[in-house]
């Protein structure tokens, strides 16, 4: 007897929570939703099932999901395994071919084979492509002394729109070809940001390990300014692995991505708390 009220005390609750997300789900019907899966935010198999099945719900809401990995510690273990040094500079590695040749093979290989079958596994219908897949990201070398990483010279994003139209998740690891043949590691955020901007996303979604961007005091902006953005980074505060998803949410926007958010992909159901309800997780950048 007391068994039964508890469940219906819950299926109440749980009939109130869906007739609140109605508007929610009316404001993105139909909307394309970039979601940037980084390395840290994929870490455990728990976390992988609850993400896919946000991603799943939000496909059956008629919300376009688009994911984009990382896969950045993935990439160091197995850098680590066949002796191949590596360094990061201002959040982005440093990559000869040996080291493009070990980033492809985890990226396109494992990291991104996993988030298909997770998707799957929940009932979706993702599809695994890379950025060489169709010319979906032809790639120019980045500035600095970095080797062979790319910057995003031209996305054609056909190829995501067609598999979206088919009712399919399109899940894209973050690599582009060069005018040469080259095999190019973009930057995971660089890649989503670009993605996003090609395909004129309603939003873009950086999910990682912290709550979003953090001011001098530790405490999370919960929106944020281009000018904002220029003088935190210029004071050290927005540093490391920071400093490409901010610059690829000032690019995002300034390329017709409506609104960019920076928030915590560890937190449980964060897509969906960002999407179908009032509370606005994290720290957001429009244009
Ligand atoms: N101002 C800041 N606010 C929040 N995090 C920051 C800031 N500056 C640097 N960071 C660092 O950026 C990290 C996120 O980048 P990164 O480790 O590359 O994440 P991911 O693997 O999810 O792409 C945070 O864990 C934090 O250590
Ligand atoms: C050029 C560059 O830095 N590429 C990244 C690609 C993976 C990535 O971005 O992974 P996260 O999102 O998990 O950090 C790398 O080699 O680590």
């Amino acid at each position: 007897m007391e068994k039964s009220k508890a469940v219906k005390r819950d299926s109440i609750t749980t009939a109130k929570i869906l007739s609140d997300a109605l508007p929610h789900m009316q404001r993105h019907d139909g909307s394309i939703i970039v979601i940037k899966l980084g390395g840290h935010a994929m870490s455990s198999p728990e976390a992988m099932a609850s993400f896919a099945r946000d991603v799943v719900l939000m496909r059956q809401c008629n919300v376009n999901p688009v994911i984009v990995h990382g896969g950045g510690p993935m990439i160091n273990e197995m850098l680590k395994k066949l002796d191949i040094p590596s360094e990061f500079v201002n959040g982005k590695r440093v990559s000869d071919a040996a080291t493009v040749e070990v980033v492809e093979m985890v990226l396109s290989g494992k990291v991104n084979k996993s988030i298909v079958q997770a998707i799957n596994g929940q009932g979706g219908r993702a599809v695994g492509i890379s950025g060489k897949d169709a010319n979906l990201m032809v790639c120019t070398q980045a500035e600095g002394d970095l080797g062979l990483v790319g910057d995003p010279h031209t996305v054609d994003a056909t190829v995501v729109q067609s598999l979206i139209n088919d009712g399919m998740i399109p899940v894209i690891a973050p690599l582009g070809a060069g005018a040469n043949g080259e095999t190019f590691n973009v930057n995971g955020d660089t890649a989503a940001g670009a993605i996003a901007a090609g395909l004129h996303a309603d939003r873009l979604l950086l999910l990682t390990d912290v709550e979003g961007v953090k001011d001098a005091e530790g405490d999370v902006i919960t929106s944020l300014t281009a000018e904002q953005v220029e003088q935190l980074t210029r004071d050290g505060v927005i540093a490391g692995g920071m400093i490409p998803k901010t610059q690829t949410a000032l690019d995002a926007v300034r390329g017709g991505v409506k609104a960019v958010v920076i928030m915590n992909g560890q937190q449980e159901n964060a897509c969906l708390l960002e999407l179908f309800t009032t509370y606005g997780a994290g720290s957001m950048i429009r244009a």
